[in-house]
């Protein structure tokens, strides 16, 4: 079944699933080069420190605010909530078109881990990635932080069709059913898992994160020692590998198990 139309004679396959997500390596990567430009600003990121005209009661961060304006003309405009645009904040408004059915993958089904992507992303990514202070430039951090949230939320509630893709496989589908009846949290992430995929994953983006990182001009040579490169990166590229082993897999894979675990709700279950 392709998990976008709904229409089962456009099976999804998971090996697409995967090369969407290493496209979302560097889109991640990128987002993560723009914010890092500008210093941490952490008044961006504290209740409270500004007041907003016409919206005087509103009392989270600057930050905050951005996001729930942002959501509000996306909320707007999508006609099925799909998962990279899945709310940080809320409550946001009905399409100004009337939404189309749901295919089953995009239905509502309240998994959505942002507030752990904003937690982690404030304390431990940013004051990483960024040089301590206040640059003045709180506008452009916050749209930069945007990027970086949103790319991130894609990517791990994308967790969502990779699972699907798993449950899709007929000689694992009865093992799934299995723990997911158990509602065996631990046994359906152990079934889930792909070692492999995971350590040429984290190879990968450190590759990724030490080319993309260069400063490439018309007369260098992007090959020098690695001394040298380090001292001119852009990204710190073991804050990058680490954003991915901490919170990203884990967190898709909580996804993907959340997921699961509602998979046989629907009455509408073709695969009994
Ligand atoms: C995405 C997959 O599922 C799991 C989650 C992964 C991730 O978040 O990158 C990687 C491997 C698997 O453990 C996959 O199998 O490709």
């Amino acid at each position: 079944m392709n998990l976008v139309t709904g229409n089962p004679s456009e099976a999804i396959s998971l090996d697409k699933l995967r090369n969407v997500l290493i496209r979302l390596e560097d889109t991640i990567i990128f987002a993560l080069i723009e914010r890092s430009q500008f210093a941490h600003n952490d008044i961006i990121y504290k209740p409270g420190a500004y007041k907003y005209e016409g919206n005087e009661e509103f009392s989270g961060s600057f930050l905050e605010y951005f996001l729930w304006e942002i959501e509000k003309v996306h909320a707007k405009a999508r006609r099925y909530q799909s998962p990279d645009e899945y709310p940080f904040m809320g409550p946001l408004p009905d399409p100004i078109i009337p939404p189309l059915e749901y295919p089953r993958i995009l239905k509502p089904n309240n998994i959505n881990v942002n507030s752990k992507i904003m937690e982690f992303y404030i304390k431990h990514i940013i004051p990483s990635l960024c040089v301590p202070g206040d640059d003045m430039n709180h506008g452009s951090a916050t749209t930069k932080d945007i990027d970086c949230l949103q790319a991130l939320s894609h990517r791990i509630h994308y967790g969502k069709f990779v699972a699907e893709a798993k449950f899709q496989d007929p000689n694992l589908q009865p093992k799934y059913i299995e723990y997911i009846k158990a509602e065996d949290r631990k046994a359906i992430e152990n079934l889930l898992t792909n070692k492999k995929v995971e350590e040429a994953l984290l190879k990968r983006l450190r590759r990724k994160a030490l080319t993309y990182g260069q400063d490439i001009t018309e007369s260098d040579s992007i090959v020098g020692d690695n001394d040298h490169i380090h001292k001119h990166l852009k990204i710190d590229v073991n804050v990058v590998v680490e954003l991915y082993e901490k919170w990203v897999i884990p967190l898709t894979k909580e996804v993907e198990v959340e997921y699961l675990l509602q998979r046989l709700d629907d009455p509408l279950e073709d695969t009994e």
